[in-house]
């Protein structure tokens, strides 16, 4: 059986391939458990500082398998039983919670669950020429799995908007709004991941790994205990190994050498 997603690492970048152009990369129960492995496996390897995820073909994702969700015959039939529903979010949140900054390069368009999955990623490229909707209310289902990501990058007006209207958006509007990062050019796809991925391998990968958590969480703290806290990670930080080294570096006038990621 050929496989639905490819792991490929090189350089200390895990590239994580959504492959089944067929039918857009569509979240179907063997897709999400073969990315699920490729993810703890590329989150789980130490040579691994960052993690790119992509598709293959013309579209990036287009969500829940519909046709693997599609009732099977009339009334009076079994209930449909939704799988998306058990793995979906497992897999969100192994993205949303990796100590590893991931990348999503957006090959192409993207709708629906497959926007859970670029708003679970803390960097979002995609070419210009990509659309997104979330098109769930018009098959009579909700954006509910993936809401848990998407509401916390994309402003509130325009998540009412998108989310209850269904209605297509360009990726200029979702780069507006917080779903994306950027929109580039499709010939510059390529050079904006390499930017931001050899920007992200300068960074101390424990300090990577806690300020994706700090981004995460401080805003749910109460101001004064955040202030409290903060500081004393931030002394703690100065201190540590890595703290250190990184200070080391800076007045040696040399790149710092990290240890391998956590
Ligand atoms: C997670 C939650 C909910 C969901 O995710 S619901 C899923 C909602 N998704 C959609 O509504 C997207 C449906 N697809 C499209 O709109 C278009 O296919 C596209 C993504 C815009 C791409 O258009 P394009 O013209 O490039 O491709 P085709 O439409 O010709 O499709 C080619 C081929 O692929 C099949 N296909 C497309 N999308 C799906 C899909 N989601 N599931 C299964 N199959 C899909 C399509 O049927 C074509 O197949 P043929 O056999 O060739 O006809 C809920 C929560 O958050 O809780």
């Amino acid at each position: 059986m050929t496989a639905l997603v490819h792991l490929e690492t090189a350089g200390g970048v895990a590239t994580v391939t959504l492959d089944s152009p067929a039918n857009r990369n569509a979240l179907s129960t063997r897709l999400l458990a073969e990315l699920e492995r490729a993810l703890t496996g590329a989150i789980g390897d130490e040579a691994v500082r960052v993690v790119v995820l992509t598709g293959a073909g013309p579209v990036f994702c287009s969500g829940a398998d519909l046709k693997e969700q599609a009732p099977a015959g009339g009334p009076g039939d079994a209930p449909v039983t939704a799988p998306v529903t058990e793995a979906l979010p497992t897999v969100m949140s192994l993205i949303w919670k990796s100590p590893k900054p991931v990348i999503c390069r957006l090959n192409g368009t993207a709708r629906a669950g497959g926007l859970g999955l670029v708003a679970a990623c803390d960097f979002a490229i995609a070419p210009d020429s990509a659309t997104f909707a979330f098109s769930e209310v018009r098959l009579g289902v909700v954006p509910a799995m993936i809401s848990v990501t998407v509401l916390r990058r994309v402003e509130p007006r325009a998540a009412a908007e998108y989310f209850m209207t269904g209605e297509v958006f360009d990726a200029a509007r979702a780069a507006e709004i917080g779903l994306l990062t950027r929109a580039v050019p499709a010939g510059e796809l390529d050079a904006a991941v390499a930017h931001y991925a050899g920007m992200l391998m300068r960074g101390g990968p424990e300090a990577l790994a806690i300020t994706k958590r700090l981004v995460r969480e401080v805003p749910g703290i109460p101001v004064e205990e955040g202030m409290r806290r903060m500081a004393e990670l931030s002394a703690q930080r100065f201190t540590s190994a890595e703290g250190q080294e990184g200070l080391r570096a800076f007045m040696e006038k040399r790149p710092a050498a990290w240890a391998p990621s956590p």
